[in-house]
């Protein structure tokens, strides 16, 4: 059996945020989404999935090592966890990420995460649909991205399994398709500006 990471222990039942990312480096931004995602949804636990490569990021990121070992540097909380399932999986596609799991762990309720700035490229995904029907999907606020994100394609395609956000507490155990955009204090923080700042060494 494929474990999700070192010291993960899913249980039947469990209601799990999953956040994909590059994290090339992790910061205070996903931290406070994470934070937000558990009080917010409903979940049990976060775990943050260290991606091989966005596939639609041409550079590729610093090695996964480096960035696990910077996540679990940073990580304060005990129900926020860290993974390389991707790269032992060989999955870059999310969607082939998120069946291999729900294959591996058919008992669990994986929730898939993201910032609002992903929502407004959701369409450009591999097989983002599939996704969408395969587990719920919680959105959190990112300065400056609100209003494209809300006006996306997903968004509109998907405007009748768009929970609202007074009920966000229920999105762990919906039945997809089902999403939630939900508003938070903002952190103006980006891996990007880390990167040209130099504060990691990418
Ligand atoms: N400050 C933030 N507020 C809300 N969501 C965020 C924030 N930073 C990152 N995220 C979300 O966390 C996930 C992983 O982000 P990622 O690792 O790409 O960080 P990033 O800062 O966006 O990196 P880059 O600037 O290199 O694109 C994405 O879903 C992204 O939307
Ligand atoms: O599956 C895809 O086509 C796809 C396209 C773009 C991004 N993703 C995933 O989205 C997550 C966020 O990526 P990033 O680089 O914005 O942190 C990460 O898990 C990526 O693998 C996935």
């Amino acid at each position: 059996m494929i474990k999700l990471g070192q010291g993960i222990v899913l249980v039947p039942g469990m209601r799990v945020g999953l956040l994909g990312g590059s994290f090339d480096p992790p910061h205070e931004g996903h931290l406070h989404l994470s934070k937000e995602a558990l009080k917010r949804f409903g979940l049990d636990c976060v775990v943050w999935l260290v991606s091989p490569g966005n596939p639609l990021k041409a550079k590729a990121p610093a090695s996964i090592g480096q960035r696990m070992a910077a996540a679990q540097a940073l990580i304060d909380h005990p129900r926020i966890w860290v993974s390389d399932v991707e790269a032992r999986l060989k999955t870059r596609y999310t969607a082939q990420t998120l069946e291999a799991l729900v294959r591996l762990y058919p008992a669990v309720r994986f929730t898939w995460l993201m910032g609002a700035d992903n929502l407004a490229q959701f369409h450009r995904w591999n097989a983002w649909q599939s996704i969408m029907q395969r587990v719920p999907v919680g959105i959190l606020a990112r300065p400056g991205t609100r209003m494209s994100a809300l006006h996306a394609p997903a968004a509109k395609i998907y405007t009748p399994a768009r929970l609202p956000s007074h009920v966000s507490r229920h999105l762990g155990m919906a039945r997809p398709p089902a999403w939630c955009f939900v508003n938070m204090p903002m952190r103006d923080v980006s891996s990007t500006e880390l990167r040209r700042e130099g504060a990691w060494p990418s």
